[in-house]
């Protein structure tokens, strides 16, 4: 599997208790510096991947706008094909390239409502999307560097999986609090720290209040 898997970076905007939405889905942690810093990277990957929550919550673009480059490649993890035709990314499909990867579960007409859009759409995993089978064909595609901008429930699945290769984390300068905000990493988690994947801090970087720490997976 490892020959075939693109590059692969996890990044996100937390709070300082590691939290990267409000539980009303408030999540513009990120400094217009940060963004900034961030759209610099989105135009130096292949491809952008989310999961279907962070499109319902966020409605993003995920295009290169706050500096100037290429839009890579936007993918959405939607098992079901639940996402709305009046979605920015479906909306914009004709001028960014797209890709909707879904499961078996998928409904007839949801993939004739993708359908209707310029969007490729990649049918892997019996419920949800098999990430690693999708990682290999994207492989297959070229798409040699992917960046992963959540949400944690995603983040978890690309943690618990072992498939990535680099975090790069902003601390913003807040604090969210409560059970049903969103964590960096969603689900169960590990029941033991030696099951965590090691980390390697290669450097750590400050925009005014905001920290942001870039990880290698050692
Ligand atoms: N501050 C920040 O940097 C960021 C904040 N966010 C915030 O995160 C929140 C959303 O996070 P969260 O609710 O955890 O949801 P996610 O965005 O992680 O989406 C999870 C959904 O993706 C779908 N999915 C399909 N295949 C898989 C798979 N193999 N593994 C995991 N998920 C899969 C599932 O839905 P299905 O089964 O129906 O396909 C799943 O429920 C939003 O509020 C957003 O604003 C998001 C990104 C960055
Ligand atoms: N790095 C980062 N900082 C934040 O504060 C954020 N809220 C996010 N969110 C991610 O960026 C997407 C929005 O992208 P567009 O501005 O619409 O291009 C959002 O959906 C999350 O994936 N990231």
């Amino acid at each position: 599997m490892e020959k075939f898997k693109p590059y692969v970076i996890l990044s996100a905007a937390i709070s300082v208790d590691g939290k990267i939405a409000t539980r009303t889905g408030d999540s513009k942690l990120s400094s217009d510096k940060d963004l900034h810093r961030l759209h610099k990277l989105r135009a130096k990957v292949d491809a952008i991947i989310i999961g279907k929550n962070t499109l319902m919550r966020d409605d993003p673009l995920l295009t290169v706008r706050y500096s100037k480059g290429k839009n890579p490649i936007r993918i959405i993890l939607d098992s079901k094909g639940e996402i709305s035709d009046k979605s920015k990314i479906l909306q914009t499909s004709a001028k960014v390239p797209t890709i909707i990867a879904v499961s078996k579960k998928i409904t007839k007409s949801n993939l004739q409502k993708l359908n209707n859009f310029p969007v490729q759409v990649i049918i892997t995993g019996e419920k949800s999307v098999n990430i690693k089978s999708l990682l290999k064909k994207l492989s297959e595609k070229k798409i040699k560097k992917i960046l992963v901008e959540g949400g944690g429930t995603v983040n978890w699945e690309f943690i618990k999986q072992n498939i990535f290769d680099e975090l790069i984390i902003t601390i913003s300068p807040f604090v969210i609090g409560g059970n049903d905000s969103i964590s960096f990493v969603q689900g169960i988690g590990f029941d033991k720290i030696s099951k965590s994947p090691n980390l390697h801090l290669k450097s750590v970087k400050r925009l005014k209040n905001h920290l942001v720490l870039n990880y290698r997976k050692v």
